[in-house]
């Protein structure tokens, strides 16, 4: 399945222009979304026909190892900027793709380039530079977050993994006040926190080096409920105003609907789905697609009276807060 850039999704709301001092603002020479710059945007992560193999352990011992096929010939284009979706339910190969985009683990075949630089073919140790260039954050931030460190190292770390050392305390605190934390949170310890500023200390952490690409996997899913909306919001401002690009996984639609101006539709390995994210949600193409859709009835419901007209006519738009229905 081939999904091309160029979503045609909307510009989004202008940028805050707030990004802290010290704090690179994506890639430096790309117009922000929502600009009205007639450069194109470029290309952040290009995927070639991915594919990764994994070799299951052995059942018996006259017959091979079975091999699944967790990614299957993944080919995407994601934009500088755009906020690119991926949903499946469990199993469908979101985390393979990811730890692939990262440069956690090389695809079996196919190739993979992250601002024009192939990644597909190189070694964990060479990848430095896509360090400070793509940043996590990660699921289960109790998990994520070194019980053992103070805040303000665990925001350094990535400067630090760099040999960055220099003005990091002023550092720490910006990125803390930047996620809506104040500066005296630096010398506490990661058990002293509510999920929902755990995962604020994870995404001041990952804006720490200055990240082009922000890649979330599940960021609100380990959160309570009442928390998650402003996780998303937090997520969303600091995309706008460091102009980031995007890469969020989720199994859960109404969620990825918040955040995303294009959605990938993964089963079993396969992108079977590519579209502008009001597109897929009112006129979904795959059977898989409305499988996934039928599964909210309520954000099935509420987007019914949707027609493709208002959608020509940017009439649609967001729907509920994802902390309602989520
Ligand atoms: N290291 C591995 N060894 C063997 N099989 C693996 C490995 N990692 C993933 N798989 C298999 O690849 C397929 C895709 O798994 P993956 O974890 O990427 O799916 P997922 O969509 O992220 O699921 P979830 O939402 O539950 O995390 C599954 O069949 C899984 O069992």
């Amino acid at each position: 399945m081939t999904a091309e850039t160029g979503s045609g999704a909307e510009p989004r709301r202008g940028s805050t222009g707030a990004e802290p001092p010290g704090v690179r603002t994506g890639s430096g020479a790309e117009p922000r979304r929502g600009s009205t710059g007639a450069e194109p945007p470029g290309v952040a992560i290009e995927l070639r026909e991915v594919c990764r193999d994994f070799r299951r352990r052995r059942t018996s011992l006259t017959q091979p190892a079975p091999v699944v096929r967790a990614v299957k010939d993944v080919t995407a284009t994601i934009g500088r900027g755009e906020r690119f979706g991926i949903v499946g339910e469990s199993g469908s190969g979101k985390s393979t793709l990811l730890r692939l985009l990262c440069g956690l683990d090389q695809p079996t075949s196919g190739e993979l380039l992250v601002e024009g630089r192939p990644i597909h073919d190189q070694p964990a140790r060479r990848l430095g530079w896509l360090r400070q260039r793509l940043q996590l954050v990660f699921q289960d931030p109790m998990s994520s977050l070194d019980p053992r460190m103070r805040v303000r190292d665990i925001v350094a770390e990535p400067l630090v993994a760099q040999g960055r050392h220099e003005g990091n305390r002023e550092r720490v605190v910006e990125l803390l006040e930047r996620v809506g934390l104040s500066a005296d949170v630096a010398d506490r310890y990661p058990h002293q926190f509510s999920g929902g500023q755990r995962q604020r200390i994870s995404v001041a952490r990952a804006l720490a080096p200055g990240p082009d690409i922000l890649v979330a996997d599940e960021p609100v899913s380990a959160l309570d409920v009442s928390v998650r909306a402003q996780v998303l919001n937090l997520i969303d401002e600091v995309v706008e105003a460091f102009g980031l690009t995007l890469v969020f996984v989720s199994h859960d639609l109404s969620v990825v609907r918040h955040v995303c101006d294009r959605v990938a539709v993964m089963q079993r390995g396969e992108l079977v789905e590519v579209a502008p994210t009001e597109q897929l949600f009112a006129a979904p193409e795959h059977p898989y697609t409305r499988s996934l859709l039928a599964a909210v009835p309520d954000l099935h419901q509420a987007l019914a009276g949707r027609t493709a007209q208002d959608l020509a006519a940017g009439v649609a738009r967001r729907g509920p807060e994802p902390g309602g229905t989520a």
